[in-house]
């Protein structure tokens, strides 16, 4: 059984990445009561980095104990580690390190210095993702392409059809750069919650397109992800901008 998608609006970009950021903290705190350690799915992007920003000046963040907080991304761009453009560089940047993570659980995905291929650095991170990852994510965070992607999974790319597999390499991506590794769909359909992160009037087609009855995710892949117990699109007015409101309240 999935949840069926609910959308919050929040006034602008800025107070939807905090009260996403406090979302989480909460989201956290709870998982750690349900089990050891809380399993997060982190994601790039414009919402990607500026929830991690608004998560390291948040309070809130010090209820949370960090080191029992295992971090992964549902996806990367294959690029060497430190490279400006890499989902968990930009992370980094934003202000990952000051939540006090354990190091030894924060789980990259290794890029061409380190891997032979995507080939091969998407099946290594399948199988750290078996050795340490319990049996679903507790949140896996998604930001919105203006196409309706997710993760790396882009409308009408092959890789989304990547069944039997918990990652997958992406060539050819539509937007770069060209190599990428991605979760897949079926390994986020293991979320207890699933939320999409989207601001900016550029998104507000994708949004509609995904919350459509009937949507196909394999010309909108931000339609395919449901959690378990939450799917909740957190969006911004200009975001929401091209949704029927009257059906929201
Ligand atoms: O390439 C990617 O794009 C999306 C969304 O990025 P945005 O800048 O349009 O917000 C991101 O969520 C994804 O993880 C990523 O690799």
């Amino acid at each position: 059984m999935t949840a069926g998608p609910r959308v919050v609006v929040h006034p602008d970009k800025q107070s939807l990445a905090d009260a996403a950021a406090a979302r989480l903290v909460t989201a956290v705190l709870d998982a750690q009561t349900r089990n050891p350690e809380a399993q997060v799915a982190l994601t790039g992007g414009s919402m990607g980095s500026a929830i991690i920003a608004s998560l390291a000046r948040t309070p809130g963040r010090s209820a949370v104990d960090w080191s029992r907080v295992r971090v992964w991304w549902g996806d990367e761009r294959y690029l060497p580690a430190g490279d400006a453009d890499r989902n968990d560089t930009q992370n980094d940047e934003a202000g990952l390190s000051v939540l006090g993570l354990d190091p030894a659980k924060v789980h990259r995905v290794a890029g061409p210095e380190a891997s032979a291929s995507a080939e091969a650095s998407a099946d290594a991170y399948a199988q750290t993702i078996r050795q340490h990852g319990q049996k679903a994510w507790d949140v896996v965070l998604f930001g919105v392409g203006p196409d309706g992607h997710v993760a790396s999974l882009f409308p009408h790319h092959p890789a989304q059809r990547q069944t039997d597999a918990i990652a997958v390499a992406v060539h050819d991506s539509p937007k770069p750069p060209p190599d990428r590794v991605s979760l897949t769909f079926e390994c986020f359909e293991r979320s207890h919650e699933v939320w999409f992160l989207v601001a900016g009037g550029d998104k507000a087609e994708a949004v509609a397109a995904a919350l459509a009855p009937g949507a196909d995710r394999w010309d909108v892949p931000a339609a395919g992800p449901r959690g378990t117990d939450a799917t909740l699109w957190l969006v911004d007015t200009d975001a929401a901008s091209a949704l029927d409101r009257a059906a929201l309240d």
